[in-house]
């Protein structure tokens, strides 16, 4: 996707040196465009932990990289790297999995050849994660075309940021959005903020501005009041895991828009690529980790100034102490069904074991 008219990728290897990675820091966006430059393995765990990449597609691919990193400065370190790049966030399963893809490919190969085979590996795993977005992107489409269709206009309200700084490119929830609006759909976008980070109003709101996708941005709490008065026609939000049941893992918040849409009779989707799926894993609720960050998350926002710092303030009284589960789930039973690469299904085991019988299998 573009940014002032040159296209990017999220994360990307320097074509300079041929061996550092360049993502961008999204702590810092949409108020500054700063392209960060990791140089070892270290620093990649650190942009995950602290956010500067986020997202469930792009956390596992800069981790692959962070490897990749590792691999080239010291080949023997694979067992101590991929536990603490894999202890660096708990929810979102694309961290694991491509961690997994990672440790196959190189432990069996003799150290001199490991850094060659895990940047190639990272590489895999970004261009997979693109094409994914893609096809996501083309089998969420006519769920929009044909309500675009049929009143002339299509509104759709997400969730967090599922975009394309979410994963490589296109992204997985807003990759119909795009393909939508560049269809020639007359398209809009309700975005919640998505308090406390604020990646809706940050992040999705930037990348749609960015596109000239009509967008406005609500608090979290609009989305019910705007669905009883016909404001929404579809949900389509992402996921950092689904379960082989069905049951969705995502940004705190989604459950409640769930509740909402379910009450209203709206159409509730959830995007994810192969690699969001946890086979391992039934019951959402009672087996899926939820991260708990920091309550300064809570208690102080950051944006811009009039003057054009980037400032952080606190929001809540003093002395009051905040907590922040930075993720929910979704049960299957409100889901209407999962955008994938593979094409529609419903959310549950039949449904999953419908378009990914070979993962069912493993
Ligand atoms: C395609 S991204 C899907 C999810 O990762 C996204 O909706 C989300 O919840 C991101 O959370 P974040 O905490 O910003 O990493």
């Amino acid at each position: 996707m573009k940014i002032n008219g040159t296209p990017y990728r999220s994360v990307w290897v320097d074509p300079e040196d041929g061996w550092s990675v360049r993502l961008f820091d999204q702590t810092r966006l949409p108020w500054s465009v700063d392209i960060l430059r990791l140089t070892n393995w270290e620093e990649a765990a650190h942009a995950i932990r602290s956010m500067q990449v986020r997202g469930a597609p792009l956390i596992g691919a800069v981790a692959a990289y962070g490897v990749a990193l590792a691999m080239r400065a010291d080949p023997a370190s694979l067992d101590q790297v991929l536990p603490t790049l894999n202890a660096t966030r708990p929810t979102a399963i694309n961290l694991r999995w491509a961690l997994d893809r990672q440790r196959a490919k190189l432990h069996n190969l003799p150290v001199e050849a490991r850094a060659a085979a895990a940047y190639a590996e990272a590489a895999a795993i970004a261009d997979d994660d693109a094409e994914t977005c893609r096809r996501i992107g083309e089998n969420g489409l006519p769920l929009l075309a044909e309500i675009a269709e049929r009143k002339g206009k299509v509104n759709v309200l997400t969730h967090c940021n599922a975009g394309w700084l979410a994963t490589v490119d296109w992204g997985t929830a807003l990759a119909p959005i795009y393909m939508a609006h560049d269809a020639g759909h007359d398209v809009h976008v309700w975005v919640d903020e998505t308090r406390p980070r604020n990646q809706g109003a940050a992040l999705t709101a930037f990348e749609l501005g960015a596109h000239g996708v009509k967008h406005t941005v609500v608090a979290d709490n609009a989305g019910g009041h705007l669905m009883q008065h016909g404001e929404v026609d579809i949900c389509i939000v992402g996921t950092d895991r689904v379960t082989r049941q069905g049951d969705v893992a995502n940004k705190i918040g989604t459950y409640l828009k769930a509740l909402a849409a379910r009450d209203n009779g709206i159409p509730f989707w959830v995007a994810l690529p192969h690699s969001t799926l946890d086979w391992r894993v039934r019951d959402g609720i009672a087996e899926i980790p939820i991260e708990e960050r920091d309550g300064v998350e809570v208690t102080d926002l950051t944006g811009r100034t009039a003057d054009g710092r980037i400032e952080t303030v606190r929001v809540v009284a003093e002395g009051s102490p905040a907590a922040n589960p930075a993720f929910d789930v979704t049960p299957a039973r409100l889901v209407t069904g999962l955008i994938t690469e593979r094409g529609r299904c419903e959310a549950s085991e039949a449904g999953l074991r419908s378009l990914y019988p070979d993962v069912a299998e493993q």
